[in-house]
């Protein structure tokens, strides 16, 4: 049991999807009493329930009968506006509001949800196993005492970025809102290249899977910078350099990075005005 998480609640969690369940199983594994947080889901679907199974946490279809201290809104953008509009008769005085959306403003979510209390967050699926990035802005009626309720529930879930300027938010969820995506891709893309060298398709799978395993091991391990760690690997005129030569040369995965980063930010500034 973890007294600091335990003092926060009661929480509410509207829409548990891939997100939300991430989230929520990070909270109770942190520590925090199933008897704290309540999911509202009207269809839940098999990881919430298996979620619901392994804390016997109580799920309901409707949010209705409490006023939480933390409301968690964890919808897709393109329903945010009516799911908050919906909520306006568990929003009291004292409830922070917590969206997760991506692109959605403080204004929007404050003139939906009926109060200024509210926070923009933007996590990503590794608050699963607490390993998350989590930014966070506050709106103007956001008090130093939800500050501090909000930093121990999501630094339970990861590491928490507090920004001032809520336009670097949109930023963040390019790196790492959306990051682990790249990431998981890069495993596809080593692994299809094993392939084509000749490895059965099963070895070059656990190869791929388990080298982005190891070097993020390494990577957390210490604080040897990612540079550092890359010319550890690149011996003198080595095999490594020269495949590092088309990775980052020129159209190399920089200028790839750089265009990927940037279409997810333009899409979530979109989001934000569906
Ligand atoms: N996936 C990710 O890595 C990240 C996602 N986000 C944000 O999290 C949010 C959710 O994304 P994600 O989890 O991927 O999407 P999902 O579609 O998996 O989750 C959204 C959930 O909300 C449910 N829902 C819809 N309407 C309601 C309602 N009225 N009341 C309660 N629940 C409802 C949906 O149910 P149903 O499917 O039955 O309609 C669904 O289960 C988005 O706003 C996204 O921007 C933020 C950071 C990272
Ligand atoms: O793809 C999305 O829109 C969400 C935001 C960041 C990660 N997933």
């Amino acid at each position: 049991m973890n007294t600091a998480l335990n003092r926060i609640g009661p929480i509410m969690l509207v829409g548990a999807g891939k997100m939300g369940v991430a989230l929520a199983r990070g909270w109770l594994d942190a520590g925090l009493a199933a008897s704290q947080l309540v999911i509202v889901h009207p269809r839940p679907g098999e990881d919430l329930l298996e979620l619901a199974r392994d804390y016997g946490l109580a799920l309901s279809t409707e949010a209705s009968g409490l006023s939480p201290n933390v409301l968690v809104v964890g919808v897709k953008p393109q329903v945010m506006d009516e799911v908050l509009e919906s909520l306006a008769p568990v929003i009291a005085p004292h409830t922070l509001v917590v969206s997760i959306a991506a692109g959605i403003d403080l204004a929007r979510l404050a003139s939906k949800a009926g109060t200024q209390r509210v926070m923009r967050t933007m996590p990503n699926t590794p608050v699963q196993v607490r390993k998350g990035m989590i930014g966070v802005v506050s709106g103007p009626d956001v008090t130093a005492e939800d500050k501090v309720a909000m930093d121990t529930l999501l630094s339970a879930s990861g590491q928490v970025i507090w920004l001032d300027d809520e336009a670097q938010l949109d930023a963040l969820t390019a790196v790492s809102g959306s990051g682990p995506a790249y990431i998981f891709h890069m495993v596809e893309a080593l692994a299809a290249a094993g392939k084509r060298q000749g490895l059965p398709d099963d070895i070059a799978e656990q190869l791929a899977r388990g080298t982005v395993i190891g070097a993020a091991a390494l990577m957390d391990a210490g604080t040897v910078s990612a540079t550092v760690l890359r010319e550890n690997v690149t011996s003198p005129k080595g095999a490594t350099a020269a495949g590092l030569a088309v990775l980052m040369g020129s159209h190399g995965l920089i200028e790839l990075m750089d265009r990927t980063v940037s279409e997810t930010r333009k899409r979530t500034e979109e989001l934000g005005r569906i």
